[in-house]
């Protein structure tokens, strides 16, 4: 008798990484598992007043481990016995400096403690004036290397971070050999890499950031990174030419890894991708319809057949790439810096009092102190989401943007900032709160009409990722603000899903992923509809946000 198979879908966001056991016929969710990174957790290595945000290979690998024996120990033996295939999405680009072993140097003593050797998340923005470097010879060049990234090369992305690095910390461009992404990075390390010129580099990852592209026969020549700056020299020859979409096996589970985990040496690895694109398989993308990753930070990724996108370049996106979401087909990705993050930077500037006084208090003892202030830090989201569900859009008269972490697009830039316009004395925590989630909602607008505008046409919109799940209030006011009805991925693990969709189809249980996603898909367990009369007042609204982001923009510059 045929036994059933079983995959497993790694999914590394910001905060945590979670691992979902799947079974590979049906779809079915037996167990999952998170991990929260520990030294992210305790803040170490960040600086987030001058937006350094750094991640330590150890919270990776520990994770790694942690988080799928977890699973695999909620579902016994049996299961373990019949998994057949791991796929991992990471977030991106968050590249990190190996050595030739491939090898993050902050896992070498000699920096292990150095920033600069770890993980650079995709929220670091320390690179912006390497960016603008690098779109200021991007368009001086004869050709542009940035024409199929959007047209202008963002402060989160691949060859800003290297260079800024290389720039600051002479020790690191010494031992540094070559830099790698976290999603080629887990692959290696699953199937026992030790040799960096080996490693099966994601296309997605190279194609959305790091100006790789077919057209140009893999990256951009060394003359023009020299031209760039000369402490780049060289460093292209010991990156890669070659791309494979994660449909394609990395290898098998390495000995030593297969003993760590409790799997088989025949377990096939998946080439790694980024979370949204994965996500996006495993909230059942279909063509023209755009897949919103709502977590910290949202992507939007919509999938064209190659031959309708045909020459068209769509500008002010992340890119457009064959096969960074459906092997075949055209992924085009956008997106917003901070979506959850503007929430949650609200709460914690509402909870700065509560963190620093209530603290120090000497009322209550201290186990019954911690509790409070955890409860309460729980709780400011959901009691204000409450009240703001109960303002009317038109009543506050407060406007705000949401470039908290500047803006990823459309037209990338990082150097803007938040602003909450219209202040009186009754613009109470509720007012603001809601004048925030209707600015996230705005901002996922503005990619919504770059997209038509560019002729990509939007014929519906499907939502996941936390805040899809856990705010219906924030999904309401998006639909009304849209003025599109929204779908809800019904998986509570949606970029994990889609990684098992990819491990499926690489360990050769499905053609190709469409096949997978099939078969493997949970459908959608909710459905927002907008409401006629918010969606009038929103268009005025986000007359007066697109306004008020003129002006910012005016200042800023
Ligand atoms: N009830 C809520 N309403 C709105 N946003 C929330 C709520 N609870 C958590 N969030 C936001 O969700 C984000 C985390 O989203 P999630 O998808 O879980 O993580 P990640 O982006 O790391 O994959 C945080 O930025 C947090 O502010
Ligand atoms: O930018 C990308 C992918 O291109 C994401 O990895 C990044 O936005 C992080 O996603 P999350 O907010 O952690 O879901």
């Amino acid at each position: 008798m045929k036994s059933t198979k079983y995959v497993i879908g790694v999914d590394y966001g910001t905060d945590s990484v979670r691992s979902l056991i799947v079974n590979a016929e049906n779809g079915e969710e037996l167990a999952a598992s998170v991990f929260h990174y520990p030294r992210w957790k305790d803040n170490l290595y960040c600086d987030p007043v001058h937006n350094q945000f750094r991640q330590h290979p150890l919270d990776y690998v520990e994770g790694l481990e942690s988080s799928i024996r977890g699973a695999l120990a909620q579902v016994g033996p049996e299961v373990a016995g019949q998994v057949v295939g791991i796929a991992v999405d990471t977030t991106g680009s968050t590249p990190v400096a190996v050595d030739s072993s491939g090898t993050p140097l902050a896992l070498l003593p000699d920096f292990a403690t150095n920033p600069n050797a770890m993980f650079i998340l995709w929220k670091d923005h320390t690179s912006i004036k390497e960016a603008a470097e690098i779109n200021a010879i991007c368009e001086r060049w004869d050709i542009d290397y940035s024409k199929y990234e959007g047209g202008i090369y963002s402060s989160e992305w691949f060859w800003a971070k290297i260079l800024r690095t290389y720039r600051v910390d002479p020790a690191i461009h010494r031992a540094a050999y070559s830099w790698v992404e976290h999603c080629d990075w887990i692959p290696f390390l699953l199937t026992g890499g030790t040799d960096v010129t080996k490693m099966k580099r994601s296309r997605c990852a190279a194609g959305h950031k790091a100006l790789w592209h077919e057209d140009f026969d893999g990256l951009p020549p060394n003359e023009f990174f020299v031209a760039l700056d000369p402490l780049l020299d060289g460093l292209v020859d010991r990156l890669f030419d070659q791309t494979y979409t994660s449909d394609v096996p990395a290898g098998h589970l390495s000995e030593e890894w297969a003993e760590r985990l409790g799997l088989s040496t025949d377990v096939v690895i998946s080439v790694g991708a980024f979370d949204a694109h994965m996500g996006a398989v495993g909230g059942q993308i279909e063509p023209y319809h755009l897949s919103k990753v709502m977590g910290t930070s949202t992507c939007d990724m919509v999938v064209a057949p190659m031959q309708e996108v045909g020459d068209k370049l769509v500008r002010g996106i992340c890119g457009q790439v064959d096969g960074s979401v459906i092997p075949g087909m055209m992924g085009l990705e956008a997106g917003q810096s901070a979506f959850g993050d503007v929430y949650a930077w609200f709460k914690n500037l509402l909870a700065w009092p509560i963190r620093q006084i209530l603290a120090k208090s000497e009322l209550i003892d201290q186990e019954t102190k911690e509790q409070l202030i955890r409860e309460t830090l729980d709780r400011i989201i959901p009691e204000l989401t409450a009240a703001a569900e109960k303002i009317d859009p038109y009543e506050s008269g407060i406007i705000a943007l949401d470039w908290l972490n500047g803006r990823r697009t459309p037209d990338a830039n990082q150097a803007l900032k938040g602003a909450i316009f219209g202040l009186n004395l009754g613009s109470d925590a509720p007012r603001i709160f809601r004048a925030l989630v209707e600015a996230t909602c705005f901002g996922a607008r503005t990619i919504v009409d770059r997209f038509t505008s560019e002729g990509v046409p939007i014929k519906g919109v499907i939502g996941l990722g936390g805040v899809s799940k856990k705010s219906p209030f924030i999904m309401q006011t998006m639909a009304d603000v849209l003025g599109r009805p929204i779908r809800i991925a019904t998986s509570e693990q949606t970029c994990a899903l889609g990684a098992a969709m990819f491990a499926a189809t690489t360990a050769g249980l499905y053609p190709k992923v469409e096949d997978a996603m099939e078969q493997m898909s949970s459908g959608f367990d909710a459905t927002y509809e907008p409401n006629p009369a918010h969606v009038e007042k929103y268009d005025k609204l986000y007359a007066e946000y697109q306004q008020l982001g003129a002006t910012v923009e005016q200042l800023i510059k």
